[in-house]
């Protein structure tokens, strides 16, 4: 089943008339206060689509989940709670998977939520957007914790909350790497497999291979045999270590270490090593000597024991599962709603401001917008709490990245192309720079309804920070897309796919601005990185944060970016707003206690 409902380009948009040249769009359409921000292309290629009536969206309703577009409410929104009283329990601001997991969750509980997203579709970095017959994946398109098996499969279990799935496609190949030293590795689905395949391009380090992935294994067994809810709620943390004491002291023995020194432990081959930082790039954008061991564990073994799992037509489905299931909870959902203040009274966040004036109250607030859009621009950057100055000196932004999303014949790729490929010719020295990585998804090999008939989507990204592209002129930037596209093009097409250009038939490139301006993070950051060495996830934040009734969600959460890593931040945080608000139990001086805790462990980090 495709998805039928119209997006407008989030990480892809940066077409030839995107957005330095919007400017010079004729298309000043009635409703440009509206969607000023699109540019002229993809206004038209939304008319097509879809029509605007006053200020609602009406999406051509073809499948179950774009009734949420439909469903959720675009209209103004009521100024009741200016007096003073809380008209919600919670306000969400984003819909990213962290923003929708914590609102179904509340949803559920029987909290009167509303989620405010920005944009005119739900999703964030997990949304897709449709150009010429192709629907893309804004992101890339590996799913963790999206299996029937074991308690880990968050995105399974919070589609499951509000009464959906979705019907999964496996992924017989995680990635195939292409490395230096035409080192070639395929993560099958199955693990013997992969070790095998693995063992048989370093057959000295096979005792040290099988010690580290087992280390990773313990940790994977350990927070599968959990219950996953909120760290920061005494009675279930309390209740867990009870019932699974070598679980929780398991993960605790694990919580402030790094994979790259485990592997350490027990490989020696330099080049193995480089593999083990590779792994761990995908997981974190940095290498294995900075990825915490649990997030690496949880990548390297739910691929083989839930398997990496597709949605038939696509990763949008998933927000817009979610979305439509919130609606029918009782929660509510804008869109084009966007937010610039998070009100405060008497210290505690009590509201919000939206750009068009209009301002909405409830109990609490929780922000799927990264800690540092949070604390800087939603609140003031001059009243930030210690805490979080505290969490800007342990971790900074990531890179963001280049986005190319192509549509291609299928002749192209040779018979039994992967779906997933990690791409870095002649030095190992250089994964983390800009541009040398090649990440490439091509969706189609698993779902062909993606494409037109006879067609591929090929989706590469490669990291790249947002300095290289300030200060051009409309001109230079557009060519600069070009070029830098062309090249990372020329490399695939030596490496993969000879012929890879001729057979191109659509391309669309975005840039670190385009995920600033699309996707409301700052600089385009893909997420946090260590900004040294790490105590593991010691120093990561949970949900709560200095400011009372304010809480965070998100990737710059714990326990990090992913799509599974968010859905867990957004079970986490329900958990402890609900508590709060009264709709879980909670016992006042346990909270304390525990905080002031977690507060004393984050001092170590
Ligand atoms: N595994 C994969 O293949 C894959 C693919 C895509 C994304 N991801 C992950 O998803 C993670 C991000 O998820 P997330 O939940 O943290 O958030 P997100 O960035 O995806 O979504 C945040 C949402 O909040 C909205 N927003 C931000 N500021 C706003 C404001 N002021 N007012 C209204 N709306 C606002 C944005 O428009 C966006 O929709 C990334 O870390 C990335 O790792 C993974
Ligand atoms: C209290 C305290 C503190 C403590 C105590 C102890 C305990 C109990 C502990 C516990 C813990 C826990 C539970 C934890 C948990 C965790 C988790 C869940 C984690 C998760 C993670 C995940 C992740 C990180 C993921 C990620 C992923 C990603 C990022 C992905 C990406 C992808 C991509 C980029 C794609 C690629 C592509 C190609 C190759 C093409």
């Amino acid at each position: 089943m495709a998805i039928s409902n119209p997006h407008f380009s989030t990480l892809g948009l940066a077409s030839p008339i995107c957005e330095s040249s919007r400017k010079k769009s004729p298309l000043s359409c009635s409703f440009s206060k509206t969607i000023a921000h699109l540019p002229q292309q993809l206004c038209a290629a939304t008319f097509q689509l879809q029509s605007f009536e006053g200020n609602s969206i009406h999406t051509r309703a073809c499948d179950r989940g774009a009734r949420a577009a439909v469903a959720a409410d675009t209209s103004p929104i009521s100024t009741k709670g200016v007096s003073g009283t809380e008209e919600y329990d919670a306000i969400v601001i984003g819909s990213g998977i962290g923003g929708l997991v914590a609102a179904t969750q509340l949803a559920v509980r029987g909290a009167r939520v509303v989620l405010l997203e920005k944009y005119v579709v739900p999703g964030g970095s997990s949304s897709y957007f449709q150009r010429d017959g192709y629907t893309f994946d804004v992101g890339s398109s590996v799913m963790f914790g999206f299996s029937d098996k074991g308690s880990i499969n968050l995105v399974t279990k919070s589609l499951a909350a509000v009464g959906r799935s979705l019907e999964l496609i496996e992924d017989p190949v995680t990635v195939h790497y292409h490395l230096p030293g035409d080192l070639s590795v395929q993560v099958h689905r199955e693990y013997d497999k992969f070790l095998v395949e693995l063992i048989s391009r370093f057959p000295h380090e096979e005792v040290g291979i099988r010690a580290f992935y087992d280390v990773a294994w313990q940790v994977f067994n350990s927070l599968n045999a959990l219950e996953l809810k909120s760290l920061e709620e005494p009675l279930y943390l309390f209740g867990q270590f009870f019932k699974n004491p070598v679980a929780c002291l398991t993960l605790a023995y694990y919580l402030p270490q790094n994979a790259g020194d485990i592997a350490r432990k027990y490989m020696k081959d330099p080049n193995l090593l480089a593999f083990i930082d590779a792994e761990c790039f995908i997981v974190s954008t940095v290498d294995a000597c900075r990825t915490p061991m649990i997030n690496a564990s949880m990548v390297m073994c739910d691929r083989h024991y839930g398997g990496i799992n597709y949605p038939k037509g696509g990763v949008g489905r998933i927000a817009l599962e979610l979305a439509d299931g919130l609606v029918e909870h009782g929660g509510h959902l804008k869109y084009k709603a966007n937010v610039t203040q998070i009100l405060m009274k008497d210290g505690k966040a009590v509201g919000v401001q939206l750009s068009n004036g209009e301002t909405l109250y409830a109990k609490t607030v929780i922000s799927n917008a990264t800690r540092w859009d949070t604390f800087q621009k939603l609140l003031k950057a001059e009243d930030m709490p210690q805490e979080e100055k505290n969490f800007q000196k342990l971790y900074r932004k990531s890179p963001s990245f280049l986005s190319i999303h192509m549509g291609v014949k299928a002749e192209v790729l040779p018979h039994g192309t992967e779906c997933h490929h990690l791409v870095l010719e002649d030095e190992w020295l250089k994964l983390e720079e800009p541009y040398q990585t090649i990440f490439l998804s091509i969706p189609t090999v698993l779902d062909t309804s993606l494409a037109p008939p006879g067609r591929h989507i090929l989706h590469i990204f490669t990291t790249a920070w947002i300095d290289d592209w300030q200060g051009l002129s409309p001109a230079d930037y557009e060519a600069k897309k070009e070029a830098v596209a062309d090249k990372i093009v020329s490399r695939l097409e030596a490496t993969l796919f000879p012929g890879l250009k001729d057979a191109t038939t659509f391309r669309e490139v975005g840039t670190p601005k385009t995920h600033r301006r699309y996707l409301a993070r700052d600089d385009g950051t893909y997420g946090p990185i260590p900004a040294g060495k790490p105590k593991g996830l010691l120093g990561m934040p949970f949900n709560t944060t200095a400011v009372e009734g304010l809480y965070c969600v998100g990737d710059s959460c714990f326990p990090g970016q992913g799509v599974i890593a968010v859905a867990f931040s957004g079970t986490m945080c329900a958990h402890r707003v609900a508590a709060d608000l009264g709709f879980e139990k909670r016992n006042a001086v346990l909270d304390k206690g525990l905080s002031s805790l977690l507060a004393w462990f984050r001092t170590l980090a």
